[in-house]
């Protein structure tokens, strides 16, 4: 900072200065990095290489303790000085170290993961002794500062040293042992990732048969200036695409529950076994964090490597300094950091070494953040509720998983069925549920429709076809007692009542865990919930993967963890003894966001009560999995299943929790009205959806109900409700359209920066008659989504407005544009920018403008219309009386 003021003196930049001061506080944070000395470090290599530092008083700064640095000041250090270290610079200009001066930032990133070949390169021309090469070496240091101690000695021993300057291209061939490690490790790898847990054991499936590519983005790809951009694929995971943060190494991969997240890094963990991608990395170290969770011990980095992925058979100590020396040749995943016990903290204790032991969550932020084993790649799956403002700044750069496409869906069913009428016909009968289709673009609920669809193609069209999530988990949950069934040959009517028992004893098993974080059960945990051997059987429940092996009992966990929410939604509904806050406990969620402990006043806090001993836990995927069990409840509740129900549970008690539910969503929605702000002059009131809220809608949706959705809505007035960047996709326009159909008042109802898409846009369509505006900004929108939007808004009086900013449109929805605008004399506003429009669409366009009367707005600025696009609306426009804005 000094260095900057001083410069600042002496020139005009006084905002510059003064910018430095106003931040001093941030800057400093930013420099020491939060304990760690790497921001500092590679300020001060910044500084040297532009010769605007001293070389001693970088050594003084240098050896600064960390609370000193805080005061830091460069001394007598003039303008002058400044001079004179350029003329210093001039001097050496030419000469070898000057180059490993001005080179220094680039020097440091490329060398720090090959120190060992370059001190073996000095050594052998004679200019570093052993006892240079040990102060290099130091334990103490983390791989970047070695780097820098070697430039730095090499400095010290003056030009001939540094005419040597170590080539950062050293790759020397692995070890013998590593070679053989790496064997082990990738058949290991390969036997873990071969199956998917939800197809292990029922089926001949393996992951190679049917894995489907899922949309990937990334997650600053919503910002004006980006244009949408093109399918990433599964190596962009790890590539260059997309980089926020160079000198970070940690990726993140977050996506909704069942988006597929953990099948995504199974399916790299895979291909980099088989050798068939992520050639780059020479040792690949899949952790579940669920499992990681359940360690107990404190490990070290060593330990865990060992322990948790692959025992090596040969010289231990080799192996793992052949990974020390070699970071930028490791790739460590770990998937599901919201099932971890503890949220990302960086205020853990630091801890830098590797061969020290530390619990596992402590070595685990250490990774993430960099400070032990920097140059490690790091993958990180996760829910996006869990990632916080602080694993953010650690981050290298970040991915949004968005599920199947529509051709994804199709390309999945078809894998999923080997005979093509059977694939053709549920196709068919998802194309005729469109509310299912929107569904079917979350793998794990895809994967149950194909999985039911004996059931799906029973059950016939309309009504009782599946609508939600409910009646597809319902869908699984008698699609699995049915096939035990059969072989007794038994199945009625009061499927569930028949398996009344089964359904208690794994829903209390669910319920528990979920209080307690907990996703995987041992032989005792399930004892004690009375789960038995044919419980086991039904195939809810399968072995966890590896946990068996190290601690010799068994493990189960539910099949997938919204499978482990329905449960916990069923023994809420079926248990007649229930303490009755439970229900409204559960809904109270959305006012407690993440916060240590927070559970303990809520769902935990009644299963606390109930079960005397469950342990306390605050994960980040609480929140997300109770949200989920709370909709499966409410979906449970709905007039749509009682029959299905009362066999089981009492006719009153089900009236009874049906109205606790509703209530509770009532009492939701009226604090999210509550909190809308009173509109300022001359703006509209508007409504931006605050956290809960989407949920909430969900909730209503299950219920199935019309005059709930009507009842809950009458109170809503605004005039705009903003629902931008709330991860919106086909499930939730849904669930949004038949809420929202119900308002009273038109409304603008912004969706900007979502994944609606076109089978959204098409869900969206029963509430558009309530809009007056339809914001879909950056929504991957096709021409063929656009076309029934329009052919359904001209029909609707109150649309006035839209906006398609970012989408994906071409000339071949500009005639129905035209049609609006020929056909809707009060169309106010078109916004085209940004899509792939060209001279021909302009056409077509200006066809529709010639004959409108009403338009003030008009946007088509990124778009290829070229010059006769340009003159072709140019003549359109010429006699406008309403137009006021065209870009
Ligand atoms: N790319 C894919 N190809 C085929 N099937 C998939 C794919 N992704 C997910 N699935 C199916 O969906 C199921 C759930 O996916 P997965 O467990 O990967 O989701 P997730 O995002 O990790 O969920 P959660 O956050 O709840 O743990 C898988 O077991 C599989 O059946």
């Amino acid at each position: 900072q000094t260095m900057i003021l001083k410069k600042s003196d002496t020139s005009p930049a006084e905002t510059a200065r003064q910018l430095v001061l106003r931040q001093r506080a941030e800057l400093l944070r930013a420099l020491c990095c939060g304990g760690s000395s790497e921001g500092l470090e590679s300020v001060l290599d910044l500084l040297l290489s532009w010769g605007m530092l001293f070389w001693e008083d970088y050594q003084n700064v240098r050896v600064l303790p960390e609370a000193q640095r805080a005061g830091l000041s460069f001394g007598n250090c003039q303008t002058a000085d400044i001079e004179n270290t350029r003329d210093d610079t001039k001097e050496l200009h030419g000469t070898a170290i000057q180059t490993l001066q001005t080179d220094r930032p680039g020097l440091v990133r490329r060398l720090r993961d090959r120190i060992e070949g370059a001190l073996e390169v000095l050594l052998h021309t004679g200019s570093f002794t052993p006892s240079d090469c040990d102060e290099v070496h130091l334990p103490l240091y983390t791989p970047s500062q070695q780097a820098r101690r070697l430039l730095d000695q090499v400095r010290s021993k003056g030009e001939p040293a540094a005419k040597d300057h170590p080539s950062p291209s050293i790759q020397e061939a692995p070890p013998k042992e590593c070679l053989s490690y790496q064997k082990k490790l990738r058949s290991t790898v390969s036997a873990q990732s071969h199956f998917l847990s939800t197809y292990g054991g029922t089926s001949s499936l393996s992951l190679e048969d049917i894995y489907t590519e899922v949309q990937l983005e990334l997650a600053q790809g919503g910002s004006e200036a980006q244009p949408q951009t093109g399918a990433l694929g599964l190596e962009d995971v790890v590539g260059l695409v997309g980089t926020l943060n160079q000198e970070a190494d940690t990726v993140l991969v977050s996506g909704e529950a069942g988006s597929g997240k953990s099948t995504l890094l199974q399916r790299l963990h895979l291909l980099w076994a088989r050798g068939a991608a992520l050639h780059d990395f020479f040792l690949l170290f899949p952790f579940s964090c669920r499992r990681l969770s359940s360690e107990q011990r404190e490990l070290s980095l060593r330990e865990l490597l060992f322990l948790h992925c692959c025992w090596p058979d040969g010289d231990q100590d080799r192996i793992f300094q052949f990974i020390l020396d070699h970071p930028h040749l490791i790739l460590f995943t770990f998937d599901g950091l919201d099932e971890l016990m503890q949220s990302f903290s960086d205020s853990e204790q630091r801890h830098c070494c590797p061969t020290q032991c530390a619990p596992v969550p402590t070595l685990l932020f250490n990774l993430l953040q960099g400070s032990l084993m920097k140059g490690v790649r790091k993958v990180v799956t996760s829910r996006p509720e869990a990632v916080g403002p602080t694993l953010k700044r650690y981050l290298r750069k970040e991915l949004l998983l968005k599920g199947f496409s529509p051709g994804g869906i199709d390309c999945f069913v078809r894998k999923h069925h080997r005979d093509p009428t059977v694939a053709t016909r549920v196709l068919e009968s998802l194309r005729s549920n469109t509310a299912l289709l929107g569904l079917c673009h979350i793998p794990v609920f895809c994967w149950i429709v194909s999985k039911c669809y004996k059931e799906l193609l029973g059950c016939g069209e309309g009504e009782a076809s599946p609508q939600t999530i409910t009646d597809v988990y319902l869908m699984i949950l008698q699609h699995f007692f049915q096939r035990r069934a059969s072989q007794r040959n038994t199945m009625g009517i009061g499927w569930v009542q028949e398996h009344q028992d089964t359904a208690l004893h794994l829903g209390q098993l669910a319920m528990e865990g979920l209080g307690a974080s907990c996703y995987v059960f041992t032989g005792t945990e399930l004892q004690k919930c009375a789960v038995t051997e044919e419980d086991i059987c039904m195939g809810f429940l399968i072995r966890s993967k590896d946990l068996s092996s190290s601690t010799n009992c068994k493990h189960y966990e539910f099949l997938h963890i919204t499978m482990q929410c329905f449960f916990a939604a069923l023994y809420i509904v079926l248990n007649n003894n229930l303490d009755r806050s439970t229900i409204p406990k559960l809904f109270q969620l959305q006012d407690r966001q993440p916060q240590p402990g927070f559970h303990r006043m809520c769902l935990g806090h009644c299963l606390i009560q109930q079960e005397g001993a469950l342990k306390e836990a605050n994960t980040a995927a609480e929140t997300p999995n109770l949200q989920i069990t709370a909709t499966f409840v409410s979906g449970l509740l709905s007039q749509r299943h009682r029959s299905l129900l009362l066999l089981s549970c009492p006719g009153p008690t089900l009236d009874r929790k049906s109205k606790q539910v509703v209530t509770c969503l009532s009492k939701g929605m009226q604090k999210h009205f509550k909190s809308i702000p009173r509109p300022v002059e001359g703006e509209k009131k508007s409504m931006h959806a605050m956290p809960g809220f989407v949920w909430l809608i969900k909730c209503i949706h299950e219920m199935q109900d019309s005059r709930i959705a009507r009842d809950t809505m009458a109170k809503l007035e605004v005039e705009h409700l903003k629902l931008t960047y709330c991860n919106i996709g086909p499930v939730e326009c849904t669930a949004l359209a038949y809420v929202l159909q119900h308002l009273r008042n038109p409304v603008g109802l912004q969706l900007d920066y979502n994944y609606v898409g076109d089978v959204g846009v098409e869900q969206l369509l029963p509430c558009l008659h309530v809009c007056h505006s339809v914001y879909l900004r950056h929504n991957n929108i096709s021409d063929e989504g656009i076309r029934k939007l329009i052919e359904k808004g001209i029909q609707c009086e109150r649309f006035q407005k839209i906006a398609l900013f970012n989408n994906k449109l071409t000339d071949a929805c500009t005639e129905c544009f035209a049609h609006l605008l020929k056909m809707k004399q009060n169309f106010l506003s078109l916004r085209l920018g940004n899509n792939n429009i060209t001279a021909a669409g302009a056409g077509q366009l200006a066809e529709g403008l010639r004959f409108n009367r009403s338009l003030q707005f008009l946007g088509l600025w990124g778009n290829k219309i070229g010059d006769k696009g340009a003159e072709a609306i140019a003549n359109a426009l010429k006699d406008s009386q309403t137009l006021v804005w065209l870009r």
